[in-house]
């Protein structure tokens, strides 16, 4: 069993977030942590309301952990301003973690803006470089580079230009297009494309949280990276194809246990 730490925002209705991060933890087997660096108060209609937490307190859980128990890998999801993304960054950079996976959470699948934009850019220059990977969705890669992606050939160069910025690897997640769900990975040598079939389901709330913890889940067993990444989004394809039909808008994904079929687990959904 590995130890697992998410540093991201709390979404109350368990779809997104720090809960969706420690049950993809739980079902792979790993120990789950959390740092919360916002509360958000948002469902599957929408965000609601935000506080942030101090940075003094994003720092106090991280050393609290941290100078008591071994971490193995480290998700950082939605982090909101630049101040928690400067205490973030050193904090990390005192602790070493050996795998840290960024996922740059902006803007919430229904509109909200979960990251300001006054921190945008201490995004690119602080948290991208101490990257093991960095796992953009469409949208987020087009904030980061300035510029519009609406090819697979556009995700290929994109995944190039934000390796430039000093993460070790960049996944450019293809969520986002029409046609197979095609992710691109780069690690400074050769361009992989992960492809699987779109799921044709509406509730998808929370993908991006579970396949960057699912990454991380895989890379502190220290499996090769790409095999990490065609795990996860096996993983997460199958978390959507179970996706449950909770709420009035789009649903949270199915966190299964592997070693449960789906047929069991849909039948006690
Ligand atoms: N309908 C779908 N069918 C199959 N795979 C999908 C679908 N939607 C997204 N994916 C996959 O889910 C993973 C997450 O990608 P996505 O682009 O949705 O991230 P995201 O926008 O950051 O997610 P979110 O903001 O909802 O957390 C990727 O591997 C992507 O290819
Ligand atoms: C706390 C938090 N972190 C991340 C997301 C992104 O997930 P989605 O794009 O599915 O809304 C979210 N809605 N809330």
């Amino acid at each position: 069993m590995k130890h697992l730490l998410t540093i991201a925002g709390s979404d109350c209705s368990g779809g997104a977030g720090i809960q969706a991060d420690l049950k993809t933890f739980s079902a792979l087997g790993n120990y789950g942590m959390s740092v919360i660096t916002a509360i958000t108060a948002q469902n599957t209609l929408g965000v609601d309301a935000v506080v942030e937490i101090d940075k003094a307190m994003v720092k106090a859980q991280i050393d609290a952990i941290f100078k008591d128990i071994t971490v193995d890998a480290v998700k950082v999801g939605m982090v909101s301003n630049s101040e928690i993304i400067q205490q973030i960054t050193s904090s990390l950079l005192e602790w070493k973690p050996p795998v840290i996976v960024i996922d740059p959470v902006m803007v919430s699948k229904s509109g909200h803006h979960l990251l300001q934009p006054e921190a945008k850019n201490a995004l690119i220059k602080n948290l991208l470089p101490i990257a093991t990977i960095v796992t953009p969705n469409i949208p987020e890669a087009e904030v980061i580079l300035d510029r519009k992606i609406t090819t697979i050939e556009a995700m290929e160069r994109a995944a190039m230009d934000i390796y430039r910025l000093g993460p070790k690897s960049v996944l450019v997640k293809g969520g986002h297009l029409s046609g197979d769900a095609v992710d691109v990975f780069f690690d400074g040598v050769v361009i992989t494309k992960l492809s699987s079939p779109r799921i044709q389901k509406k509730n998808t709330h929370g993908t991006g949280c579970t396949l960057s913890s699912a990454i991380a889940s895989y890379l502190a067993s220290e499996e090769d990276i790409i095999l990490a990444i065609s795990k996860a989004k096996e993983y997460v394809t199958k978390a959507i194809d179970c996706g449950l039909e909770i709420g009035k808008g789009v649903g949270p994904l199915h966190h299964f246990h592997p070693f449960v079929s789906i047929q069991d687990k849909n039948s006690k959904a």
